[in-house]
């Protein structure tokens, strides 16, 4: 179906600004209206100087369970609107967050000759979104990128805010950049054939939302269980579109995160990643090792006397309720010593001192350091 400009405007949709002091875009929440991407993709493209009078090429990076649900109706999309688009399939999972796939995004890259103008597009999940914009911010050394998300877990966190990367066997996103999109396009009908666990997974960081900035977003969570969880149209759209002006709030404050705000966005992610790595990537999903994460930073927050109880008392309840993990599963094939020494390679650890984002109350989370390792190792202890 070709859609005019004109028609495109016309239509009803939901438009986040993301102000960035170098260059702002926008996030753009529609349903079944797939259609739209082309005509936003040129005005995104019409925006940067240098890419007015681009040639319409873009490589859309996807994943082997993404490809035939959306990403091969996306190219036709593209194509019907003279778009010359290749496309790659990386196989789906924590896993292929890797050099080598990043290798194979370069390879496809220099076949199809792409150069400064060839747009770099992410349809997927998470993994998909870091990769390619990994692949994105460093072929050529720099891309234009569009994230399109498919997973609430994307649509909420990973396709805004530029943070790219890939995994390195000792860590999390330990190599990575800040790429920022031209725009982020979320289809909220992808949820329809989201598995229940990447769901549940995505949830976590709205937690998240509502722990570090909205204790009025925490409350609607808590008050609409039962309309989260039967994926109610109407409550996930709110919940997309509060997350994505919280997270776009934030970056526009601390794009780079040097100031402390943006590291707010990791609560519970010093404990996750060490998590997600000794387990074995792809084990733990990132919402699940968020969500346990969560609660054991609240618990070290309790011991420093930062909340009461009742603050992780209700996070356990939401979290249970909404079906995600609050204990790591047992049993764990790595020792205390093994989870501090992961922690000590996260990105936020500075001169080999642990940081914590931890609650202040519901809504208020501060950036804490020299914490008593021994506190660190009584709430491992459970
Ligand atoms: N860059 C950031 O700011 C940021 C923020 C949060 C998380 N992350 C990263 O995101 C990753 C997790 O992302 P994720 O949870 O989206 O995982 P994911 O990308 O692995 O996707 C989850 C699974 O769902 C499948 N899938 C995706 N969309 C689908 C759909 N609509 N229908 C059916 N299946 C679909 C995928 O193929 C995959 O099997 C982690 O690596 C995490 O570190 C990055
Ligand atoms: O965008 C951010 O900043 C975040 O911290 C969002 C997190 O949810 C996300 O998992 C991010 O990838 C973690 O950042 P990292 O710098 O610890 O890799
Ligand atoms: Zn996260």
């Amino acid at each position: 179906m070709n859609t005019s400009h004109d028609t495109v405007n016309s239509l009803p949709r939901q438009l986040v600004p993301v102000k960035l002091a170098e260059r702002s875009y926008e996030i753009a929440i529609v349903n079944e209206q797939w259609n739209l991407l082309p005509s936003l993709m040129d005005s995104w493209l019409e925006r940067v100087d240098h890419l007015k009078s681009a040639a319409r090429k873009a490589l859309l990076v996807t994943d082997t369970n993404v490809l035939n649900l959306f990403a091969e109706k996306l190219k036709q999309e593209l194509s019907d609107q003279n778009w010359t688009v290749e496309l790659i399939a990386v196989p789906a999972g924590e896993s292929s967050k890797s050099l080598a796939m990043a290798n194979q995004i370069y390879d496809q890259l220099v076949e199809m000759q792409a150069d400064r103008q060839t747009v770099v597009m992410a349809v997927g999940g998470g993994v998909v979104g870091d990769l390619a914009g990994f692949a994105a911010a460093t072929y050529n050394r720099g891309l234009p990128f569009v994230q399109v998300p498919t997973t609430l877990l994307a649509d909420v966190d990973s396709s805004v805010g530029g943070k790219v990367g890939i995994n390195h066997a000792k860590g999390k996103n330990l190599i990575g950049a800040f790429h920022q999109p031209l725009g982020v396009f979320i289809d909220t009908s992808s949820f329809n054939t989201l598995p229940d666990r990447d769901y549940r997974s995505g949830l976590a960081e709205v937690v998240k939302y509502g722990v570090i900035l909205d204790a009025n977003l925490f409350e609607t969570l808590e008050n609409n269980i039962e309309a989260i969880n039967s994926r109610d149209p109407e409550i996930l759209i709110e919940l997309v579109k509060r997350s994505c002006q919280l997270k776009a709030e934030v970056v526009e404050q601390d794009e780079y995160e040097r100031s402390g705000l943006r590291a707010i966005l990791n609560y519970g992610h010093t404990f996750a990643h060490a998590y997600e790595a000794l387990c074995g990537y792809g084990e733990l999903m990132h919402g699940e090792a968020v969500s346990i994460g969560m609660i054991d930073a609240s618990r070290l927050a309790e011991k420093l006397g930062m909340i009461g109880e009742e603050v992780t008392t209700r996070q356990i309840n939401l979290l249970s309720k909404l079906g995600l993990p609050t204990d790591l599963p047992q049993p764990v094939a790595f020792t205390h010593d093994d989870i501090i020494s992961r922690m000590k390679i996260d990105k936020k650890t500075v001169a080999g001192q642990l940081r914590f984002v931890l609650p202040r109350k519901l809504g208020q989370v501060e950036v804490v350091k020299g914490i008593d390792e021994q506190l660190v190792r009584e709430v491992l202890s459970r």
